[in-house]
């Protein structure tokens, strides 16, 4: 077992929640992507008020419709049989979560991480660009999962960001993260996000802290940390 696995297992299985199978999992990402298009077509928009107040009438409806049946925490999937959990609704990489754009990280063979993803105009910030806070929320899960990968997960204890260039939206932008140091219960990682052109936008540095209750001491931080999983 890795050293991320154990610290899963000593954080995320610490508060039961019921885990949702494939299908349902399947048909809530299909219903996602939706509300994604949703409400970038909310953001551009040009419909006149009333053809406005009557699409709001319907999503309205549409929302007593899902919570018809509510879950009192955001879904999680199981990740094999022990105990390992995924979160389906994080708002960077879930699925599950229409706000998140959905950035999809991968793991590199170099140890590190990334990622290759387009925001669309529902981020933006100075007009034509992302928003600084987006960018910083895309970084900091990055970094997070750059600490995972290198089995030295943890809770963001500081995070500095460095705006180089204005980040566009509506373009491809990738982005990577990489440990630099792991000692004790601290991990440092950099990363960047660069435009189509290659040039860096934004550069990152974080530490991470293990929590105590994470760390084997038997005990529990007694929540569930906001990171995703590793996929597989
Ligand atoms: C937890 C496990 C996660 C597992 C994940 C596994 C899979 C992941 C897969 C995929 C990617 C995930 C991606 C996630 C991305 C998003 C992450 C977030 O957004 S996290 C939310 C935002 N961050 C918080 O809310 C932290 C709030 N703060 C805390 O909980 C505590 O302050 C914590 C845990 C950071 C430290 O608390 P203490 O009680 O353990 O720390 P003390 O024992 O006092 O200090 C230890 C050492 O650290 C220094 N230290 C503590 N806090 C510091 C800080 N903020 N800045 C600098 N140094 C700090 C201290 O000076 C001390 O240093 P000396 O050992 O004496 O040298």
């Amino acid at each position: 077992m890795s050293g991320t696995d154990a610290v899963m297992r000593r954080v995320f299985a610490v508060r039961e929640r019921e885990a949702m199978d494939a299908a349902t999992e399947a048909a809530l990402a299909g219903l996602a992507a939706r509300v994604r298009e949703l409400t970038e077509a909310v953001v551009h928009t040009a419909v006149d008020p009333a053809e406005a107040a009557a699409v709001a009438a319907e999503v309205a409806a549409l929302a007593a419709r899902l919570n018809a049946a509510r879950r009192a925490e955001p879904p999680i999937a199981r990740i094999g049989g022990n105990g390992l959990v995924r979160q389906l609704a994080n708002p960077v990489s879930g699925a599950l979560n229409p706000v998140a754009p959905p950035v999809e990280i991968e793991f590199t063979p170099d140890g590190g991480v990334r990622t290759a993803f387009t925001l669309n105009g529902v981020y933006e910030g100075p007009p034509s660009f992302v928003h600084g806070g987006v960018s910083a929320m895309v970084l900091d899960q990055l970094l997070g999962a750059a600490a995972a990968a290198n089995g030295t997960p943890g809770m963001t204890a500081t995070l500095e960001l460095r705006y180089r260039r204005p980040t566009p939206w509506g373009v491809p932008l990738t982005a990577t993260a990489k440990v630099s140091r792991a000692e004790g219960r601290k991990t440092w990682a950099d990363a960047v996000i660069a435009g189509p052109d290659g040039r860096t936008t934004v550069e990152a540095t974080a530490m991470f802290i293990m929590p105590v209750g994470a760390h084997g001491d038997g005990g529990s931080s007694g929540d569930v940390a906001d990171g995703d999983a590793p996929r597989g």
